[in-house]
């Protein structure tokens, strides 16, 4: 007769059968438990009313790594036509209203479901800064219109302010070395070098700098677990479009019919207007008595009297700390590398002069040709290029040269630790995503606790585990299978 298989007896078959099934179960709710949930986004939107321009971002991250690192990313930005908020000082309404195709744009970027819940942000900076105390009425005036704009709109809004100059440099810096993961693995962290049209920063954590010098140049963060102490400093009419009217003032003191300016190319010639130059506290108590309405702005295109003209807008005379950078402000020793952002960029790009690695006497001689280059060759080269942008990039690379040298003590080593940058990973170098970081809380003051197992390692272990028990329980439930009581009986 066959002798019946003993896997085949019906007591083995159910303990085998319940087994798989406990397996699986186990195996099922431990991964269904642990599984990263569906990849859901999450939006933040930054508007940057700068003082030339405004510009909308769109940040991105995974829905469930709001307080996780790194993982924040734009998605979209999107430029305000038209000039920055502070210049509808006469209209105010109209600040508004230029904000309203970008922010359609911004509705169709981010997932109608998502909408209410994504936060809305408005910083204004220097721009505003000055209209404010020129006028504050006006000013006051030009925030009800943008808030209204930005009110009406599906998202959060979660108010519109003007930031500090020491907010503005604090959180360029945040951003840079959020977007290099410095902050989250504790790495030495890169300096921030901000120069927009009104006003520049610049940020950076000195081993010799704890604060107490100049107390109002510091900020303190804990991020990630570790502490900083950063030093920040903004220089209110140091940015591009604010020097160049202070240098314009100092050659206009005696209200000249024509001004020969050597920072500009040869051949340059513009009628302007005096109220238009002097209207900006800036300059505005400089504005000479009888001049007349106008002046021509000439050009002579000459690199190194340029140099010497534009270091008159800096004050190198008084300084009552251990050091200064200019103006009788405070700077610790210079500690690199250095990320440098903004209108840095966009001028240095245009004159090929991003790469670092030339030699200081290089640049200033590549600038040298470039200013003596005559007007008509200019234009006709970039034929694309703003006008405005192209009559001042002469004077804004050797703006950035003095600025970053006599004014910040760069020297022609520490020069190569400045990397010119526009964006990193994908995301605009600036201070809007540091801002946003900032109000959202997503950068936690503590390192977040990592799961010890990366999830692939925990499933193969909880599966390995489950299988492990079960075959132990088949071993020990052995006696109980068929044929082993039968040969236990034989014996
Ligand atoms: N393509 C470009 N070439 C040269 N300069 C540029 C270019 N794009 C923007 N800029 C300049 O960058 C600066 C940006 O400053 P902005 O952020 O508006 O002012 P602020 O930060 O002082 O409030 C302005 O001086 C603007 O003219
Ligand atoms: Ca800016």
């Amino acid at each position: 007769m066959k002798e019946k298989n003993p896997w085949h007896t019906p007591v083995t078959i159910i303990i085998t059968v319940i087994g798989v099934i406990a397996i699986v179960a186990l195996v099922t709710v431990a991964v269904l438990q642990n599984m990263p949930l569906l990849q859901k986004y999450k939006y933040g939107i930054v508007l940057d009313a700068g003082s030339s321009h405004t510009s909308l971002y769109i940040y991105e991250w995974p829905a469930e790594k709001d307080n996780n690192t790194g993982r924040v990313e734009q998605k979209h930005s999107c430029t305000v036509d038209g000039p920055g908020i502070s210049s509808y000082a006469s209209a105010p309404p109209k600040a508004g209203e230029s904000l309203r195709a970008c922010m359609r744009e911004a509705e169709e970027w981010v997932p109608k479901k998502r909408h209410h819940e994504t936060p809305l942000y408005l910083g204004a900076t220097a721009g505003m800064r000055l209209l404010d105390m020129e006028n504050k009425v006006v000013s006051d005036k030009v925030f009800e219109a943008v808030k209204g704009a930005l009110e009406k709109s599906p998202f959060s809004y979660q108010g519109a302010r003007l930031l500090k100059g020491q907010e503005e440099g604090a959180f360029g810096w945040v951003t840079v070395n959020y977007l290099d993961d410095r902050l989250k693995q504790g790495l030495e962290t890169t300096g921030a070098l901000d120069l927009g049209g009104a006003s520049t920063q610049i940020s950076f954590v000195s081993d010799n700098y704890d604060g107490s010098e100049s107390p109002s140049n510091s900020v303190t963060f804990r991020l990630y677990g570790n502490d900083y102490t950063l030093y920040t400093h903004s220089f209110l009419c140091y940015g591009k479009d604010q020097a160049q009217r202070i240098r314009l003032a100092e050659h206009t003191q005696s209200g000249p019919k024509i001004v020969a300016d050597p920072c500009s190319h040869p051949g340059y010639s513009e009628t302007k207007k005096y109220s238009v130059l002097y209207d900006s506290p800036c300059v505005s108590d400089r504005k000479p008595q009888g001049a007349p309405e106008t002046f021509d702005h000439t050009g002579t295109g000459n690199f190194q009297e340029c140099q010497e003209v534009v270091k008159k807008v800096f004050n190198f005379t008084k300084c009552k700390y251990s050091q200064c950078s200019f103006n009788g402000v405070f700077q610790p020793i210079l500690q690199g590398p250095f990320g440098a952002f903004s209108a840095y960029y966009f001028v240095m790009d245009f004159l090929n002069l991003t790469d670092t690695s030339i030699t200081l006497e290089d640049v200033k001689e590549k600038l040298k040709l470039y200013c003596a280059t005559p007007w008509s060759q200019i234009v006709q080269q970039h034929p694309k290029t703003k006008p405005k942008y192209l009559a001042e990039y002469c004077f804004s690379g050797t703006y950035i040269l003095t600025l970053l040298i006599d004014g910040y003590n760069f020297t022609s080593v520490s020069y190569s630790d400045i990397r010119f940058i526009k964006k990193i990973k994908g995301s605009d170098a600036g201070w809007t995503l540091g801002y946003m970081l900032n109000l959202t809380n997503m950068i936690p003051a503590e390192a977040p606790d990592t799961p010890p197992l990366p999830y692939a390692g925990y499933v193969s272990i909880v599966t390995i585990i489950a299988v492990l028990i079960f075959i132990l329980f088949l071993v020990s439930v052995r006696p109980l299978w068929p044929h082993c009581s039968k040969q236990q009986q034989i014996v």
